[in-house]
């Protein structure tokens, strides 16, 4: 109940999540769901130490889909971009922790995965910009946005995170 009504809160003061509550919205593509590395993401994320506040394996529709990269609208990759993200499952999540945003985007490499560094994981698990396994939110500003257009305030789950002392001093 308190989480609902922070998140509310957050929905109309977003400087609600900062610090250690910062939160970003990650998808696993079609592709990535495909090639059963939903499992492998979801460790490393983990292992870094950020928390899990949300997922839900679905089938975007159209609309939410040309919702969330209206920004890219006028590329020409905009229509083939969204019949890739509507061709099959894909796991949306939050994930929540101090610089998650940068962070998660530093974890995931560049958009195109020729310039991904080893070690990221469009760097270990893909070649081409048009499969490229994952999405971040690119600033705390989308992430916001982007959290809101996938979910719903009650999909979101505040828990206490026991190895909170043991990841921040
Ligand atoms: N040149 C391109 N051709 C096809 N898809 C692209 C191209 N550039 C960017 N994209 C896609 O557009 C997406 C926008 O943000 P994503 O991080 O989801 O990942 C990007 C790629 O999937």
């Amino acid at each position: 109940m308190i989480c609902l009504v922070l998140t509310i809160f957050a929905h109309i003061f977003p400087s609600a999540w900062t610090g250690i509550n910062e939160r970003t919205f990650l998808a696993i593509k079609p592709d990535g769901y495909q090639r059963r590395l939903v499992g492998e993401i979801i460790r490393r994320f983990e292992k870094k130490g950020f928390c899990l506040v949300a997922l839900k394996i679905m089938q975007a529709s159209e609309k939410l889909l040309r919702q969330h990269y209206i920004a890219l609208q006028d590329k020409p990759f905009y229509d083939r971009l969204v019949k890739y993200m509507g061709s099959g499952p894909v796991v949306a999540m939050v994930w929540q922790g101090l610089d998650v945003v940068k962070t998660a985007r530093v974890m995931i490499g560049e958009t195109n995965p020729a310039h991904s560094l080893p070690g990221t994981i469009r760097g270990d698990f893909c070649i081409d910009v048009g499969r490229n396994v994952i999405h971040g939110s690119d600033s705390r500003e989308s992430a916001q946005r982007e959290i809101a257009l996938w979910f719903q305030p009650d999909e979101l789950v505040c828990w206490q995170d026991s190895a909170e002392r043991w990841i921040y001093e």
